[in-house]
């Protein structure tokens, strides 16, 4: 009978139980950012039914920003989002991640894995667990077919996901069940979900919808934290919260691109205020 205890070193790791071999995990491909631009969307077309969903939609995103995506109802902004993400083909153009990941190329669930994190605007935590065990679930899923080989954290897993706790500040909550957290504290979590997978891109839609003054507020903290690290998308209807986080703000309307610049500059856009703002007003 082989005795363990003799074994020790690197051949003791991987006898391990909690921890997959190391050589045997798929390694997540990188996008390739030496042009500082993480995301290249060029000539984007989508049709339901002959109406242009986005028409000739280019728009690109650098590395580690924090950009705001605003528009009127129906200006294409969830279709933009959905390309991105591989849930909606579109009819031509090109949705390049990095310099050399074709997004086009890939479905849903792969560009979940290449890094690409979405936020929908309602909070999908599961509600009868606690917070930790929220964070654990998403660590763990977005290891995919590994975790049934990994059941138990490891000590790296505990430090992540007390990072994330840290983050999102919620620390004190960790053995709160997830169903009696605020409606903020809620997002947040979910925010936490997706960080746990450490994406590069992070795909956040009305985060600030139905949240009080405070929780608003703590939300343009947390998301103005992320960028640098992560590239951060905002899609976002609440102008001042919109101007608090924003550097740089995109203007969808009708499918394209109308305006990119400073709150300041959209905001003082002709063609803007008449057809957004004014609106809006
Ligand atoms: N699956 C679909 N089938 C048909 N039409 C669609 C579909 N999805 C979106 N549309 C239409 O495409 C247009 C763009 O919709 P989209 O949801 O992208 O706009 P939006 O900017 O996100 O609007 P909102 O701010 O209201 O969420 C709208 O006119 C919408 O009705």
């Amino acid at each position: 009978m082989t005795n363990f205890d003799s074994i020790t070193g690197p051949a003791r790791e991987l006898l391990r139980r909690d921890t997959a071999w190391p050589f045997l995990v798929p390694r997540r491909r990188s996008p390739d950012v030496s042009k500082n631009v993480i995301l290249y969307l060029e000539s984007l077309n989508v049709s339901f039914d002959g109406f242009k969903a986005l028409n000739d939609l280019t728009l690109y995103v650098n590395d580690g920003e924090l950009r705001c995506l605003i528009g009127a109802n129906g200006a294409g902004k969830t279709t933009l989002m959905d390309v991105i993400t591989g849930k909606t083909p579109c009819d031509s153009g090109s949705a390049w991640f990095g310099q050399n990941i074709d997004l086009l190329a890939h479905d849903e669930a792969e560009i979940a894995q290449l890094g690409i994190g979405r936020k929908f605007q309602k909070p999908t935590v599961f509600e009868a667990h606690t917070v930790f065990h929220n964070l654990e679930l998403s660590l763990q899923g977005s290891k995919g077919v590994w975790s049934a080989l990994t059941a138990r954290l490891s000590r790296s897993e505990r430090d992540r996901i007390d990072e994330v706790l840290n983050i999102i500040g919620l620390e004190k909550s960790r053995y709160q069940l997830a169903g009696s957290l605020s409606h903020g504290q809620k997002q947040w979590l979910e925010i936490g979900m997706l960080l746990a997978a450490e994406p590069r891109l992070l795909l956040v839609d009305e985060p600030v919808a139905g949240m009080t003054a405070e929780e608003t507020e703590r939300t343009a903290e947390l998301l103005t934290s992320l960028a640098g690290k992560h590239t951060v998308i905002v899609v976002e209807h609440d102008m001042e919260f919109v101007r608090s986080i924003a550097r740089t703000v995109t203007v969808l309307h009708q499918g394209s691109v109308l305006a990119e610049g400073t709150m300041d500059q959209v905001q003082n856009n002709r063609e803007v205020i008449e057809v957004y703002l004014g609106e809006e007003a």
